[in-house]
C-alpha cells in the first residue's frame, strides 16, 4: 500500500497552555504571505497616493486659472493620476484575491488534515455538520480577514494619516477641526464593531448547527420518512436557521450603524471645515483655492475611512471565525497514523484481553475487567445482550479508544506499544453497517490495498459471491457505486466489506456480524469466506446468529461489561443460564428455521455520534 501524501500540520495550532489572542492568530495565517500582502498594500497605497496628490494638483489648476495662466500641464497630470490610480486598484484587487485564495486553501487543507485524523472520542462527541461548516464557511471569513481585512485596515490607516499630514500643511487649524470630528465618530465605532463580531460568531455557530441538524436528518433519511418525522426535523433545522437569522439581523443593524457613522463622519467634517474655513477666507487668513483643496482632502478622506471601516468589519467577521477554526487545531488527533507500517506476513496471533477496564467519557464502566483469549488462527464469537460491551472490545482492540486499565495483546505484544497505524494494519474490521466509499466497485475493494493483484481480487469476489454481481453490472468492476453510482443492497455492501477485508490479508479479522440481511445462500457463502479467512488469520466476531456461534472455536459470553462465561456451544448450553436463555429465546428458533435464516442474537441500532 502506498502511503497517502501528508500535508503539513496546521500553520497556527497553538497549545492549550498559551493561546494567543485572535488578532495574533490572524496575523499567523497572514504571515506566510506577508511579502505578497505587503506588495498588495504598496499597490493600494500607490493608488491612494495618486488620489492624495489630486487635490494638490487641482489646487494648482485652480490657481493657474485664477491667475489667467495656462493649466494644460496640471490638467494632464491630473488625468494621468486618475488613470494610474484606477490601474493600480485593479492590479491590487487581482493580486490580493489570489493571495486570499491561497490562504483559504491552506486553512482548508489544515482543517481537513486534522478533521480526518480526529480521535474517535472527539468524533463521537462532535456533530459532523458543525465540523464541516468550519471548513466551508468559517475558513472563508478567516481568509477575508487575514488578507483583505488587514490590507484595508493598513491602507485606510496609512492613507488617512498621509491625508491628515498634507491637510496640516494646508492649514493646521482646519486639521484640528477635522480630527476633532473624526475622533468623535471613531469613538462611537469602537463601541459598535465588537458587537458585530459577537453577532457574527453567534451566526456562524447557528449555521454550524443548521449543518449539524441537516447532517443528522439526511443521514437518517429513511428513518425520518418511515416515522413521518419530516415536520419535526424541519422544525429542528428551522430553529437553527432562525438563530442564524436573528444573529444576522443584529449584525446587519450594527453594520448599518457603521455605514451611517462612517458616512456622517465625512459630511460632518465637511460642514465644520466649510464653516470655520469660510470664516477664515472671509477674514483673509486663507485663500479660496486652499480652502477648496482642504475640502477636497476632506472628501478624499471618505476613501481611507471607507477602507478602514470595511477592513475593520472584515476583521471582526474573521476574528469571530478564528475561534472556531482554531478550536479544530486544539482537538486531539491521532498523530501516529501517517506512516506506512511494515507489511504483515507472520502467522495468525493470539489476541488477549487482560483485565481490561474502560469507561466512555462521563459514563459508568462499559468494560469492568474483561479477560479472555482469542486463540491464534481460531474463530472466537462474542455474544451477549445489547449493551454488554461487545462493540467496545472491538473499539479498544483497534485503539479507537484507550483502556483505562489492563492490557490488550496481539501475538503477545501490548498494542499500547504499537502505533495505531501498526495495530490497524494487522487488523481488518468489518462493521455491521459497512459504508460504501465513493468510487467504483474496484476502488472500494482496493481501498486499503491499491496494489492487490487481480487474482486476489477474483478470489475475494468468488469467496463472497460478489462475482455474480460483477458479471451483472454494465461496467463490471469499474461500475461506480454508492451515492453517485449503483446503489448496493445491505447484503451486497456487507459482502463488499468482507471482500475488502480479505484482500488485506490481515492477521486478525474483526467481524461485527453482518449476516442479518443475507439470504441463506449468501450467508453460507460468507461462512465459507470467514472459514477460509480463519485458516490464515485469527477471527473474532460479534455473533448475532446461531450458525456463527456453533461454528466458533470459542464463545465468550459478555454481560454488563464482564466476561460471564467462556466455552463451546454445547458446553455453554449445559453450563450457562444466560447463554441457554439466549439460545432458548432466539437460537432454537433459528435452528427450527434452518439455521442461516435465524434471527439475530442481539439487535442494535446504527450508532450515531452522541453530540447533537
Ligand atoms: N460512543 C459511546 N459513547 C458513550 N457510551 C457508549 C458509546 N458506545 C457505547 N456506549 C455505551 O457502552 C456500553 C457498551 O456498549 P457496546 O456498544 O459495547 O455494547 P454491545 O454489546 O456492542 O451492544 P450492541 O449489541 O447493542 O451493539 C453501553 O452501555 C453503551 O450505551
Amino acid at each position: 500500500m502506498t502511503a497517502p501524501p501528508s500535508p503539513p500540520p496546521p500553520a497556527a495550532a497553538p497549545s492549550p497552555a498559551a493561546q494567543p489572542g485572535p488578532l495574533r492568530v490572524l496575523f499567523g495565517y497572514a504571515r506566510p504571505h506577508r511579502l505578497v500582502l505587503a506588495a498588495s498594500l504598496l499597490l493600494v497605497l500607490a493608488a491612494s497616493v495618486s488620489g492624495l496628490v489630486q487635490p494638490l494638483v487641482a489646487q494648482r489648476v485652480l490657481e493657474a486659472l485664477a491667475a489667467g495662466d495656462s493649466a494644460t500641464g496640471p490638467i494632464a497630470w491630473l488625468a494621468a493620476l486618475v488613470v494610474a490610480g484606477a490601474g493600480l486598484t485593479g492590479l491590487q484587487s487581482w493580486w490580493q484575491q489570489r493571495t486570499a485564495e491561497r490562504v483559504v486553501r491552506q486553512v482548508r487543507r489544515d482543517l481537513v488534515f486534522r478533521l480526518i485524523r480526529l480521535r474517535v472520542p472527539e468524533l463521537d462527541r462532535r456533530a459532523p455538520g458543525d465540523l464541516i461548516a468550519r471548513v466551508t464557511s468559517d475558513s472563508t471569513l478567516l481568509q477575508n480577514a487575514a488578507t483583505e481585512g488587514l490590507v484595508n485596515v493598513a491602507n485606510g490607516t496609512l492613507s488617512m494619516a498621509g491625508a491628515l499630514v498634507l491637510m496640516g500643511t494646508v492649514h493646521a487649524g482646519l486639521l484640528g477641526v477635522t480630527v476633532a470630528v473624526l475622533g468623535t465618530v471613531t469613538a462611537l465605532l469602537t463601541v459598535v464593531l465588537p458587537r458585530i463580531r459577537r453577532a457574527v460568531s453567534r451566526a456562524q455557530e447557528s449555521v454550524g448547527a443548521v449543518g449539524a441538524a441537516l447532517d443528522r436528518t439526511l443521514g437518517a433519511a429513511r428513518t425520518v420518512k418511515a416515522n413521518g418525522a419530516e415536520a419535526r426535523e424541519t422544525a429542528a433545522a428551522e430553529e437553527a436557521i432562525d438563530g442564524a437569522y436573528r444573529a444576522g439581523l443584529t449584525g446587519a443593524r450594527y453594520a448599518a450603524w457603521v455605514r451611517v457613522l462612517s458616512g456622517v463622519s465625512v459630511q460632518a467634517a465637511f460642514l465644520a471645515v466649510l464653516g470655520v474655513g469660510g470664516a477664515l477666507v472671509a477674514s483673509g487668513e486663507l485663500t479660496a483655492p486652499a480652502l477648496i483643496a482642504f475640502l477636497l482632502y476632506v472628501f478624499y478622506l471618505a476613501g481611507p475611512i471607507g477602507s478602514l471601516v470595511a477592513g475593520l468589519g472584515t476583521l471582526q467577521l474573521g476574528l469571530g471565525a478564528v475561534g472556531r477554526v482554531e478550536e479544530v487545531g486544539r482537538m486531539p488527533v491521532e498523530e501516529d497514523v501517517d506512516h506506512a507500517p511494515r507489511p504483515v506476513q507472520g502467522p495468525p496471533p493470539a489476541v488477549e484481553f487482560d483485565d481490561v477496564r474502560f469507561s466512555y467519557p462521563g459514563r459508568g464502566p462499559a468494560l469492568g475487567g474483561v479477560s479472555f483469549t482469542a486463540p491464534a488462527g481460531g474463530q472466537t464469537a462474542l455474544v451477549g445482550l445489547s449493551g454488554a460491551g461487545k462493540t467496545t472490545t472491538f473499539a479498544l482492540l483497534q485503539r479507537f479508544y484507550e483502556p483505562t486499565a489492563g492490557r490488550i495483546r496481539i501475538g503477545g505484544v501490548d498494542i499500547a506499544e504499537l502505533g495505531r497505524a501498526e495495530v490497524r494494519r494487522r487488523i481488518a474490521y468489518v462493521e455491521q453497517d459497512a459504508p460504501v466509499m465513493a468510487g467504483t466497485l474496484e476502488e472500494n475493494l482496493r481501498y486499503a490495498e491499491p496494489d492487490a493483484p487481480p487474482e486476489d481480487i477474483a478470489e475475494a469476489l468468488r469467496l463472497t459471491r460478489l462475482d455474480a454481481l460483477v458479471a451483472r453490472l454494465p461496467e463490471g468492476l469499474r461500475t461506480p457505486v454508492g451515492s453517485r453510482g449503483v446503489t448496493l443492497s445491505g447484503g451486497e455492501r456487507q459482502r463488499l466489506a468482507i471482500a475488502r477485508a480479505l484482500l488485506r490479508r490481515p492477521e486478525v479479522l474483526l467481524l461485527d456480524e453482518a449476516t442479518a440481511q443475507l439470504d441463506a445462500r449468501n450467508e453460507q457463502a460468507l461462512r465459507e469466506a470467514v472459514d477460509s479467512a480463519a485458516r490464515r488469520c485469527t477471527v473474532i466476531l460479534i455473533a448475532h446468529r446461531l450458525s456463527t456461534v456453533t461454528g466458533a472455536d470459542r464463545i465468550v459470553v459478555l454481560e454488563h461489561g464482564r466476561v460471564r462465561a467462556v466455552g463451546g456451544h454445547q458446553e455453554l448450553v449445559a453450563s450457562d443460564a444466560l447463554y441457554r436463555e439466549l439460545a432458548a429465546s432466539q437460537l432454537l428458533v433459528g435452528e427450527e428455521d434452518g439455521g442461516p435464516g435465524a434471527p439475530p442474537l442481539s439487535r442494535r441500532p446504527a450508532r450515531r455520534p452522541s453530540a447533537g
